[in-house]
């Protein structure tokens, strides 16, 4: 098995490998590339934890000899946000960044599932998709926008209001990964009731947490640590479904044929070939149902802005 994470001298791409380089299955081989010098230099540092992974590290402009033989790739290259951004401010620098990054992998690697954290997600994952198709190896069930971090957020947030362990909560959350289109499923969450209060301050709070974060850190950048964590976490479940564990599910940003949009966030059954199956994502109450279909002109223009940057 083997890990490619482009962006890897940043602040996910560290996290993110530390993570990977303790956790990957014995043997596997994990293949770090950004931009920056110090790139092979943070592959040695991690080099000396002793796990049975093999790291490299490669730096420079081209990331080819990172991909070659890669089984997995997560895309964490670009600019994050400063306060007062929108994570769709980004878009003039990442989507670049991103097509030129999927030109390489759709020549190199093209079988590989490919999961796109560099934001916009909404947007670098049409951009991507669009990218593949001009090469002519797209395949839908190999492309996924990482919105783990959604998920984690609403898992931590829904155990602290309530007082559950956290370890018990489960949830699904829907949609695409900026602002009004990040809707956390909490009608579905078993175990607890929420007030109409609590749902509308919960929902907000998990939509805005990405800015919570951006705020805290004062120009410093935005989630690093925490989006490492839910990237190994999504990372780790394409390794699984790939050596054919069964019941693999996450949320991810895909295109699953949803009624509601080309990409839409909802739970997949990951397996040997990506995506298995596209699960349905249940019933919605009447608030969630509602926040969904407000959302979709967002969605979609978030979604042509990439289209149309490719074409
Ligand atoms: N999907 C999600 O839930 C989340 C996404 N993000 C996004 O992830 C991205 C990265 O965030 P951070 O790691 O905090 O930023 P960072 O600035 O710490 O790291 C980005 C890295 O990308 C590298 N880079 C830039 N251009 C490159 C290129 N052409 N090829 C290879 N590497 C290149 C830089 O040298 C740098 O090391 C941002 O776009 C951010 O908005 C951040 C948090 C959550
Ligand atoms: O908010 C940002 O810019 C980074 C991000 O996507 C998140 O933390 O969810």
């Amino acid at each position: 098995m083997k890990v490619a994470v482009l962006g890897a001298a940043g602040g996910i791409g560290q996290a993110l490998a530390l993570l990977l380089k303790t956790q990957l299955p014995a043997g596997s081989k994990l293949s770090l590339y950004d931009i920056a010098p110090v790139t092979p230099g943070v592959a040695v540092d991690l080099s000396h934890i002793p796990t049975a992974v093999e790291i490299k590290g490669f730096a420079g402009e081209d990331p080819t000899p990172a991909l070659v033989g890669a089984d997995v790739v997560l895309i964490s290259a670009g600019v994050a946000r400063k306060p007062g951004m929108d994570r769709s401010d980004l878009f003039n620098i990442n989507a670049g960044i991103v097509r030129n990054l999927i030109e390489k992998v759709a020549v190199t690697c093209p079988k590989a599932l490919v999961g796109i954290i560099t934001n916009p997600v909404n947007t670098t994952v049409a951009i991507a998709a669009e990218v593949m198709k001009k090469a002519g190896v797209y395949d839908k069930n190999r492309l996924f926008g990482v919105t783990t971090l959604d998920v984690i957020r609403s898992e931590t947030f829904i155990a602290e209001l309530k007082g559950l362990n956290v370890a018990d909560v489960k949830i699904n959350v829907i949609g695409g990964h900026s602002g009004v289109t990040i809707l956390p499923l909490l009608s579905q969450v078993e175990g607890v009731t929420f007030s109409d209060e609590e749902v509308v301050s919960l929902t907000k709070r998990i939509q805005n947490a990405g800015t919570e974060v951006v705020e805290a850190k004062a120009g410093g950048g935005s989630a690093t640590l925490s989006m490492g964590q839910a990237a190994c976490r999504f990372g780790m479940s394409l390794v699984r479904g790939l050596q054919g564990e069964a019941n693999i599910v996450e949320c991810a940003y895909v295109d699953g044929g949803s009624e509601h949009a080309e990409f839409f966030a909802q739970p997949v059954l990951l397996g040997k070939n990506g995506i298995e199956k596209v699960l349905p994502y249940g019933e919605v109450s009447a608030f969630e149902a509602n926040a969904r279909d407000s959302m979709l002109d967002t969605l979609k223009g978030d979604i042509k802005l990439g289209v149309d940057f490719v074409k």
